[in-house]
């Protein structure tokens, strides 16, 4: 059978027996399944309705197969999701559900002082939450239940099995389990360092360092066992992959380059207009790509701007282990070892640019990182971050919002 032909059957299977099921609720005057507050919380048909409880029983088991079919194996596979667990067990283990009562909304703050939850990290717990239908924002900064949190606060058994759920057989299961194990262990030792550090300023301070038994932060582990960091850059390398460049090269004028940037499209101000420091003030079209990885980005441009150059900077092991550059580009891409948490060593150069680099760091880090170009930059200079940002909650799809968050 094709894929395609699947596809359709799949989902006329799903729509029948959907059908199935809402007649059985219209008829019986049952309300139909919600996550709104007042949506039923099971979903329970009698055995003597045997053609309904099987119509119900294939509705679960279609959607599923629908979902990895339409999302295809690559995706179906790497998108395994732990942070549902994160989340769910820092809601269990912050009591978040019992901290508001139910019909009533309650603010990042308050809920905050009435979990001792650290705020940053409550709101990222919920959002995340939020796109699973457990807790709901109806505006801005205010958290209402949905059926899901309803049942988290109303049912203490519910919420029992949740707690040994993510307590009990989670962090079990970490011990035992050899596929995905340092994934496995993550999970659960981020709560427990939001118990710990709760407001983290450190990379130490982590569910990570934890799960790992380390004092080390990701990357200062990842130095200490260069298979690891090896195989890391190489993630890094297949996640980049799926970017595509055009945006980056779009986003501002390489063509002009050095002289001039274009605004990103969300800034308040216009960029400073460099065109006031001619190209011979600043003397080089060199770009230095800090954290550049295996330098996806910098080979990248290089192909669509034949007059740039690059230095593409990363820790020992990620430059290191890189492949070989395309024959186009090789003389204009350089690779060298740097740590950015020390001054930068390549002064003078007209563009500093970091992508995905400060998304993972505490914000003193990223303090640091950055002032650590300031020796090396000559007036005119350019500082590009160009970083993944979040989309204000509700405003994606459920699916989208939650890969993001
Ligand atoms: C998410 S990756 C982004 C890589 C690349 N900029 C890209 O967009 O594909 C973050 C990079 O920061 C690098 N990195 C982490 N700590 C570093 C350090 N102390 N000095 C230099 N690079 C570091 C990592 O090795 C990794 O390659």
């Amino acid at each position: 059978m094709s894929s395609t032909s699947h596809l359709l059957t799949l989902a006329q299977n799903i729509l029948h027996n959907a059908s199935l099921l809402d007649q059985y609720h219209t008829t019986n005057h049952l309300p139909s399944p919600s996550f709104e507050i007042d949506g039923p919380a099971q979903i329970t048909i009698p055995p003597s309705e045997a053609d309904v409880v099987a119509a119900h029983s294939a509705l679960l088991t279609e959607t599923r197969q629908l979902n990895r079919l339409v999302a295809g194996p690559v995706s179906g596979l790497v998108s395994t999701n732990l942070e549902d667990v994160v989340s769910l067990h820092a809601i269990s283990r912050f009591r978040i559900a019992q901290s508001f009562p139910l019909g009533q909304e309650a603010s990042f703050e308050s809920i905050s002082r009435r979990t001792g939850l650290n705020r940053v990290d409550l709101e990222r717990v919920l959002r995340h939450a939020m796109t699973s239908h457990i807790f709901c924002e109806p505006r801005i900064g205010f958290v209402a239940h949905t059926a899901a949190s309803r049942v988290l606060a109303e049912n203490e058994l519910v919420r029992d099995f949740v707690g040994v759920m993510c307590e009990e057989k989670f962090k079990g299961s970490a011990c035992v389990q050899a596929f995905g194990a340092d994934a496995v262990r993550r999970g659960p030792k981020t709560v427990d360092a939001l118990v710990r550090w709760n407001g983290a300023k450190d990379p130490s301070e982590s569910g990570f360092s934890l799960g790992h038994g380390t004092n080390n932060g990701l990357y200062a582990e990842l130095q200490a066992h260069p298979g690891r960091g090896k195989r890391w850059a190489n993630a890094m390398s297949q996640f980049a992959s799926r970017i595509p460049i055009q945006p980056v090269a779009d986003a501002y004028d390489w063509v002009c380059f050095p002289r001039r940037f274009k605004p990103a499209p969300f800034a308040k101000e216009p960029a400073p207009d460099a065109c006031s420091f001619s190209q011979a003030l600043l003397g080089d079209s060199t770009v230095v790509d800090v954290g550049g990885g295996h330098g996806p980005v910098s080979i990248g441009l290089a192909k669509l701007f034949p007059r740039l150059r690059f230095i593409v900077q990363d820790l020992p092991e990620a430059i290191g282990s890189r492949p070989s550059l395309p024959d186009d580009v090789a003389d204009r891409v350089d690779f060298m070892a740097y740590d950015f948490l020390v001054e930068q060593p390549v002064r003078g150069k007209s563009v500093y640019f970091f992508r995905a680099v400060f998304h993972n760091w505490p914000d003193a880090s990223c303090v640091r990182i950055l002032r650590n170009q300031v020796p090396a930059l000559r007036p005119g200079a350019t500082v590009i971050v160009n970083e993944t940002l979040l989309h204000e909650p509700g405003s994606l799809p459920p699916e989208q919002e939650r890969q993001r968050r």
